[in-house]
């Protein structure tokens, strides 16, 4: 598993590992090889201008200059403030540095093949102005390869939104894990390519930090994701009910039907209303069909306890044909997966839906994209960062939050998150969505952990995507799933 540390559990890192007797410089010291390393990609007679800031980050600065130059290069430093402030284990680095120290505004960007962005990283905690602005402004109008130390200066590393201004990098190199910031948008855009560095810190100091974001890679879910056994039956990969809108809008529902069955669900109904019966009877095959008359109707298929999940949402209609479903859908036994529709269905009043949660011990996962999302927690919509909305939105919910993007992030109401950073621009297509809720629905009928069903649906949908490349509908993405799992397994 590859955890993500925010600033304060990465100083809390950085605090454990000087305590258990490694000092704060030898970790510095590590960090400006690492980033000496990587710029050093670049061959010699490059011409290096390194900025650095008033913290440990400049200090890292001041570490790669020093190697760099012993190392032949021809380089510049300037330096945002004055030496003599400097303090810590940036003034020990400093004062190993044996070549000029300039002005932070006397560096020439633009007379620089390659600058090194050691201005702020991990104690960025307002927005940037004045010189460092104007700094940040002049990297990213130069024609020089970046490589940010830590993190783009001024992208925030818990949250990975820009305060004020932030450097585009190249590549950033940062230390023992990446960071959230890395991984959110837009910090990912502004990061480039990321190294992450071994600086010496040891694994089991996450044993005392209990890190609760990861990035959403396999290893996070592979271990939950069911096997069908060999003396198994269908029956026992579950059963899952997908609820279709009117006539006109039946194809979202077959989508997340078509996917569910995919991803492993050993059965998947369609729950139709009368009048789009004969549209669906047209084209399902392995999907079964049954007629389903409104709320009680809903409630009459779903009191047959085999169906232990139902997917609610893509397609359902109007609220006033919407949100009698989904409440009798919340009124059942089996898991949920609410998304579109279904969740804009409590757009005036979401109060009623965190109620039936409570009441609840299936679980229920939330699809929303931001729209949606800000239709049930207005208030934490303008939160800076995609993770703390999801996470507060699963903590006040009691559901499963899967807030939508490039950067999907699946949060518990325990606090758990995943982010993912693997779904290719291709995927924001029609369609897209339901398929993923389709996804979602499959491994919970499988009997998979809802957080972990949810994270590996997003990182498999986004592998489809990958698979798939330009050119994708949604209608192709469950078909991947086979290639998909191919290239997991291999
Ligand atoms: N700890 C360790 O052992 C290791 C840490 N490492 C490295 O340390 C980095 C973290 O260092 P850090 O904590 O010193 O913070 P850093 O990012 O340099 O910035 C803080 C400085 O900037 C200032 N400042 C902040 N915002 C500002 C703004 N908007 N505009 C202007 N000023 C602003 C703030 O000033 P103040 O708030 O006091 O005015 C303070 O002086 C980390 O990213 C990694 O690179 C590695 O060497 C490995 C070992
Ligand atoms: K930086």
């Amino acid at each position: 598993m590859i955890e993500l540390l925010d600033p304060a559990e990465m100083a809390e890192a950085d605090r454990l590992t000087i305590a258990a007797g490694t000092p704060g410089i030898v970790l510095m010291e590590a960090a400006g090889r690492a980033v000496a390393d990587v710029a050093a990609r670049s061959p010699l007679g490059t011409r290096i201008a390194i900025a650095c800031g008033p913290g440990n980050n400049g200090g890292d600065g001041f570490v790669a200059g020093r190697i760099l130059m012993a190392r032949g290069y021809r380089l510049q430093l300037g330096l945002l403030g004055s030496i003599a402030a400097l303090k810590g284990d940036a003034a020990l680095a400093a004062a190993e540095w044996r070549g000029e120290t300039l002005p932070l505004a006397d560096l020439d960007f633009g007379g620089a093949d390659l600058i090194i962005d050691a201005l702020f990283g991990a104690g960025l905690d307002r927005p940037i102005e004045g010189p460092a602005a104007a700094a940040i402004a002049a990297i990213n109008a130069s024609k020089a390869r970046v490589v940010a130390v830590d993190l783009p200066s001024g992208i925030h590393g818990g949250t990975g939104q820009v305060l004020g201004v932030a450097v585009r990098a190249d590549d950033s190199v940062t230390f023992f894990r990446p960071k959230p910031g890395h991984v959110l948008m837009p910090g990912r855009a502004h990061a480039g390519r990321l190294t992450v560095a071994d600086i010496g810190i040891r694994p089991q100091v996450l044993d005392a930090i209990q890190p609760r974001t990861a990035l959403n890679r396999p290893e996070l879910w592979l271990p939950h994701l069911p096997t069908p056994k060999v003396d198994g039956h269908k029956y026992d990969r579950g059963h899952a009910l997908v609820v279709s809108g009117g006539m006109t809008q039946t194809g979202a529902a077959r989508l997340v039907a078509r996917a569910a069955l995919r991803i492993g669900a050993g059965l998947v109904t369609m729950a139709s209303p009368p009048d789009a019966l004969a549209v669906h009877a047209a084209h399902l095959t392995s999907i079964m069909l049954k007629r389903m008359e409104g709320a009680a109707g809903l409630s009459e298929l779903l009191a047959d306890k085999r169906l232990n999940v139902v997917a609610i949402g893509p397609g359902l209609g109007p609220v006033d044909v919407s949100l009698p479903l989904v409440e009798a859908a919340l009124a059942s036994d089996a898991s949920i997966v609410l998304d579109a529709d279904g969740i804009s269905a409590f757009r005036e009043d979401p109060d009623r839906l965190f109620a039936a949660l409570r009441k609840r011990s299936a679980p229920v996962v939330l699809t929303p994209h931001d729209g949606e999302f800000a239709r049930l927690f207005p208030d934490l919509a303008s939160l800076p960062g995609k993770l703390d909305r999801a996470r507060q939105a699963a903590a006040r919910s009691g559901a499963i939050v899967l807030l939508k993007g490039a950067d999907t992030t699946v949060a518990e109401p325990a606090g758990r998150a995943a982010i993912a950073d693997n779904a290719p621009p291709f995927l924001a297509t029609a369609g897209s969505g339901d398929t993923l809720a389709g996804m979602i629905t499959g491994l919970l009928a499988e009997g998979m952990p809802a957080f972990e069903a949810a994270a590996a649906a997003v990182w498999l949908h986004g592998d489809a995507g990958v698979v798939l490349g330009r050119g994708l509908i949604a209608d192709d993405l469950a078909d991947a799933l086979p290639r998909v799992f191919a290239r997991l397994f291999v």
